[in-house]
């Protein structure tokens, strides 16, 4: 993994049923050891596929617990030195971000990021004789309008103030 400050890693999921009785092709693979995808266009058997780098690759049978030792402990000890750290999923609707982040409590490999970096959190603050104070919120942002989803009325829209 390497040293910048921003990260990008891949991670892709499995066909889902609908996929599978669609016979839908699987047109990504990925070399997880130099971290690198690629992507087969449909049909053109002649053409080369498109090759991408990332910082890091997770196929379909890799593990959110794999994924969260790799990139994220890192930065959830970061944040318990002192340091700011924003793990961020990016996607189309469908492709996985709940699943990674919130994740599944059975297999317990796939738990997810989200609860793994509290349980993380609150063990390193388990020290005698020091208090700390954890703060969450929970917002979603979807079509330009801004929800809190901890809030007593999450159907509300909260306002922006610039
Ligand atoms: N790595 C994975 N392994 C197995 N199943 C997965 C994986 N990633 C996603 N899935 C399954 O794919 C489906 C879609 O995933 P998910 O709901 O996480 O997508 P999403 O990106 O959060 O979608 P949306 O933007 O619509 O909320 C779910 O049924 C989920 O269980």
């Amino acid at each position: 993994m390497g040293s910048e400050a921003v990260r990008v890693v891949v991670r892709c999921r499995p066909m889902n049923d609908r996929e599978k009785a669609l016979s839908c092709k699987m047109v990504l693979s990925m070399d997880v050891h130099h971290c690198q995808c690629f992507i087969e266009k449909p049909g053109a058997t002649d053409e080369p596929p498109k090759q991408f780098t990332f910082d890091g690759t997770y196929f379909i049978d890799q593990t959110t617990e794999q994924m969260y030792n790799e990139i994220a402990y890192p930065l959830v000890e970061g944040v318990t030195e002192g340091y700011n750290g924003t793990i961020f999923a990016y996607g189309q609707t469908g492709s996985g971000k709940s699943f990674t982040m919130q994740g599944v409590s059975e297999p317990a490999t796939q738990k997810g990021v989200i609860p793994r970096a509290f349980e993380h959190i609150f063990e390193s603050i388990q020290v005698e004789n020091t208090k700390f104070l954890v703060r969450a919120s929970y917002l979603e942002i979807y079509n330009e309008e801004i929800r809190d989803l901890l809030g007593s009325d999450t159907k509300q829209r909260m306002e922006v103030r610039l």
